[in-house]
């Protein structure tokens, strides 16, 4: 016969003396989870409670020791959710609280000038327009990069080593990280956002108004014929829309397509 077992609602605490087992609180639950009570011993910092995953001592230039706790936090959506305004804002804020901030943008959007980041609403910030977020510290200045709290990437489905630098960032260096960017392209296909998911502390989905009926858009729809992945461009050739009107857009898209290659075909037969 099969044993059912039944876990207490708490663990003795003379199990796991420094494991704190009790009910979630927050919305960052997983953070809090599984949490600890720093030994005084270490760092001879004050004791206070830090998640595992993001308990990392370092040692600085002089020798002293020092706590880092990193963070990475991701703002997906399609274009025109207000991704860049959710990215901007969370910076103003974390800025405004005193910590140190930079943002960093793909130098792929040249949409409205390479050195800010700009809403479609025409809200703009300072930014480092990169091509890899791998030459960032560098180009940052090593002694700048040791003093940033935080880093805010925007466009982030156009760099190829997010996932390596958020890693390096957050758990080694202790960072902040903010990354807003599509989750899907035009097909709905993964857009390397999603990619870092599993290493994030926080994810929000944004929805924009779909531009056909006015409810929740959670996709993009490309309205050329454009096939290439990676075309950076607006409204003038994207629109938000919500699922009904995707499924409909992308039929209409291929009806025309068909129409489109069989006039062509027939007008070629004439010639
Ligand atoms: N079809 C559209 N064309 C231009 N601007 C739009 C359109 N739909 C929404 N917007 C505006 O864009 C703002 C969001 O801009 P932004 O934060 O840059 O979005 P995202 O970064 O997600 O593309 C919305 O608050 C809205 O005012
Ligand atoms: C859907 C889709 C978008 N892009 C490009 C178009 C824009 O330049 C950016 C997204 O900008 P936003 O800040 O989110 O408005 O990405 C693309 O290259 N491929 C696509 O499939």
């Amino acid at each position: 016969m099969m044993k059912s077992f039944v876990f207490p609602a708490r663990k003795p605490s003379f199990l796991f003396p420094n494991i704190d087992f009790s009910p979630l609180k927050s919305p960052s639950f997983v953070s809090n989870f599984l949490s600890v009570r720093k030994p005084d011993f270490l760092c001879g910092l004050r004791s206070r409670r830090l998640s595992l995953s993001s308990f990392s001592p370092s040692v600085d230039g002089n020798g002293h020791c020092y706590q880092t706790e990193g963070e990475i936090h991701v703002i997906v959506g399609p274009m025109f959710a207000g991704k860049t305004t959710t990215l901007l804002r969370r910076i103003e804020s974390e800025s405004s609280n005193g910590r140190n901030v930079a943002i960093i943008k793909s130098s792929k959007d040249t949409r409205y000038g390479l050195d800010s980041i700009v809403t479609h609403d025409g809200e703009r910030l300072s930014c480092w327009p990169l091509t890899a977020l791998s030459s960032f510290k560098e180009r940052f200045g090593l002694e700048a990069y040791h003093q940033l709290e935080v880093i805010g990437i925007d466009e982030a489905q156009f760099f190829e080593d997010l996932y390596d630098f958020c890693v390096k960032a957050a758990d080694h260096d202790g960072k902040t990280v903010i990354v807003a960017g599509l989750d899907g392209d035009y097909l709905r296909r993964s857009f390397g956002v999603l990619d870092i998911i599993p290493i994030a502390d926080s994810v929000t989905k944004l929805r924009a108004r779909c531009e056909l009926c006015g409810k929740p858009a959670a996709f993009t729809l490309r309205k050329t014929e454009e096939t290439e992945r990676e075309l950076v461009a607006g409204a003038d050739v994207y629109m938000p829309v919500c699922r009904h009107h995707y499924a409909s857009g992308q039929v209409v898209k291929e009806a025309a397509r068909t129409v489109l290659q069989t006039h062509t075909v027939g007008r070629g037969l004439f010639l």
